[in-house]
């Protein structure tokens, strides 16, 4: 076990008060959490700060307590250590306590608004088929090897984080590949954590509700790069207009990919179908499970950190392609009788609605009508609803506005943002149902034959937040039912 002054290494430290040679058992940064013998953590977040409730965690036991500020009013035999920002220090705390797994392995982070999950998992899927045990931390879940672990949020506070990755390290992963959320960047989730590489997606709008404006967004995105170590590599995507601005004051050795310039990984479509993408990847030309062409950057972005990696290119592209997209993400599935699509996707955000109904578009023979579903997410960017309504009534035949997970919003108030996005002329295009599971029976009623329902932004959720409350629910499972239903 360690002692509080082993996992202070590298910490900015103001002050100690008390004697920090005491063993630690635990961390927490929730005070609700703490048992005796722990270290509390207080960390100022957005909603609450963690230095009101030092008093309570030393009376749950806490044996240590590492704040910003120290209390007016002390506990005998309770050390305390002033430190100057608590968040970084609770992920350099983390990394010292479990051993610092991320310097046991090569963990690849994966950041951008759209894109992360699946850049992540098919780089999990890839190593695990190239023969290395693996570990992957994602929206969707986490997993060591073949063991899932449910995931809370896209990237986990420092402290899970870091007991996942020693649980990777424990069970012999060689490599881990995770999200690496805005937020988490923001919020320092991932300090002191050591990266093999970064790669960077895309950065569209998200999240403004949180960052506030789009250049911060920008500005917390490319931190990430701006701390990746020299040994590590950067791998950007050039077609993106900020793809050469995260690069810019990395340490790291960079690397590009793109579709339509020249590029360390260059890549060119020759087919995009249901069927899959037909591509050429430097001089071969490879047939991919995986459809649209937002994927053809996904496995451009997969290829060059496996080759960055020292993986071998042909080895690579021979795996990549029989590998199939994660859960929830452009997943499909086709009634018996009528022929009529229904996709299944976790676009949330206006960039991402926009691809997957181009990809649609691009699929479609020509007679097919595309019949979309969507929602917003109560208690998260609020700009981007309309926009959202815009582009769904824009690119589709018919559009449904319903509720995504409303969280503590009116649904009906979110849809009503959507709406006024809608330009006149499409308005008659759109109809609203609060209620999921009768919008997308009523886009089922609406489908004729061999036409296309797009059921968007919920993707691999198991469950719909309504007040508060997580009712269980499944985009793809209500898909099926209502075909079946229907089709009976
Ligand atoms: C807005 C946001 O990101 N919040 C995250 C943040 O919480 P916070 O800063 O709001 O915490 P707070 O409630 O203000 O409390 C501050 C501190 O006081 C502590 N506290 C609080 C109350 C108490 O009684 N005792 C106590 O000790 C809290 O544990 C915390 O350490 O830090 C927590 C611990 O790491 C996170 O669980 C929490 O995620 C919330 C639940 C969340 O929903 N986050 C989403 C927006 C998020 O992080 N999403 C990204 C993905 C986004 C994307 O790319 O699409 C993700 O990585 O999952
Ligand atoms: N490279 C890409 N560019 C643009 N859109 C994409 C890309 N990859 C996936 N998408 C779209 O964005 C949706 C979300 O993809 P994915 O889950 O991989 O992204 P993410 O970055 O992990 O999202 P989140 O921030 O919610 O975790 C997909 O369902 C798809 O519609
Ligand atoms: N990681 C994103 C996911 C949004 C998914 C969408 N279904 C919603 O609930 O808004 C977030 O927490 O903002
Ligand atoms: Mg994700």
């Amino acid at each position: 076990m360690k002692t509080l002054r082993e996992i202070l290494y590298n910490v900015n430290i103001l002050q100690v008060q008390g004697n920090n040679d005491i063993a630690v058992q635990a961390l927490f940064i929730d005070s609700r959490q703490v048992k005796a013998g722990g270290v509390f953590i207080a960390i100022r977040g957005a909603a609450a700060d963690g230095h009101a409730y030092i008093s309570k965690a030393v009376a749950q036991g806490a044996a240590a307590v590492v704040c910003e500020t120290l209390p007016e009013t002390t506990a005998p035999n309770v050390c305390y250590v002033q430190v100057a920002n608590s968040a970084q220090a609770s992920g350099i705390i983390a990394g010292n306590f479990y051993d610092n797994p991320s310097h046991q392995l090569k963990l690849v982070g994966v950041t951008g608004t759209n894109g992360k999950t699946t850049i992540a998992t098919i780089l999990f899927r890839l190593f695990t088929q190239l023969g290395y045990h693996c570990g992957l931390l994602s929206t969707v879940q986490n997993q060591i090897g073949d063991r899932i672990v449910p995931a809370t949020h896209t990237t986990p506070d420092p402290i899970s984080l870091n007991a996942l990755l020693a649980d990777m390290v424990a069970e012999g992963c060689l490599y881990a590949f995770m999200e690496v959320s805005s937020h988490a960047v923001h919020q320092q989730r991932i300090a002191g954590l050591k990266f093999a590489g970064g790669v960077f997606s895309n950065i569209t709008h998200d999240h403004l509700d949180y960052h506030k404006t789009f250049d911060e967004y920008i500005r917390v995105k490319k931190s990430f790069f701006d701390n990746l170590p020299a040994s590590a590599f950067a791998l950007t995507n050039l077609d993106d207009k900020r793809g050469n601005v995260m690069l810019q004051n990395t340490k790291a050795r960079k690397a590009t990919y793109s579709l339509r310039s020249m590029a360390d990984f260059k890549g060119k479509i020759l087919e995009n179908s249901l069927t899959g993408l037909v591509m050429t990847i430097g001089v071969k030309e490879v047939h991919f499970r995986l459809i649209g062409e937002f994927n053809a950057y996904n496995l451009l972005a997969v290829y060059g950190a496996a080759v960055l990696l020292g993986e071998d290119k042909d080895r690579v592209l021979a795996a990549l392609s029989n590998i199939q997209g994660a859960e929830g993400r452009f997943d499909y599935i086709i009634s018996k009788n009528q022929r009529v699509i229904g996709i299944v996707d976790y676009a949330h955000t206006p960039d991402a609605l926009l691809n997957v109904l181009a990809t649609i578009k691009n699929l479609r023979q020509g007679h097919e009508q595309i019949i979309t579903v969507v929602g917003c997410g109560g208690d998260r960017d609020t700009a981007k609803r309309p926009v959202m309504g815009e582009v769904a009534a824009e690119h589709s035949d018919r559009v449904i506005f319903t509720s995504d997970n409303p969280r503590s919003e009116d649904p009906a108030e979110i849809i009503r943002q959507m709406e006024a996005g809608v330009a006149a002329p499409q308005r008659k295009k759109t109809i609203s149902i609060a209620d999921r599971r009768e919008a997308i029976k009523t886009a089922c009623s609406l489908a004729q034959q061999e036409d296309i329902i797009l059921v968007a932004g919920k993707g691999h959720e198991k469950y719909q937040e309504i007040s508060g409350v997580k009712h269980p629910f499944d985009d793809k499972q209500v898909l099926n039912e209502t075909f079946e239903l229907f089709e009976k």
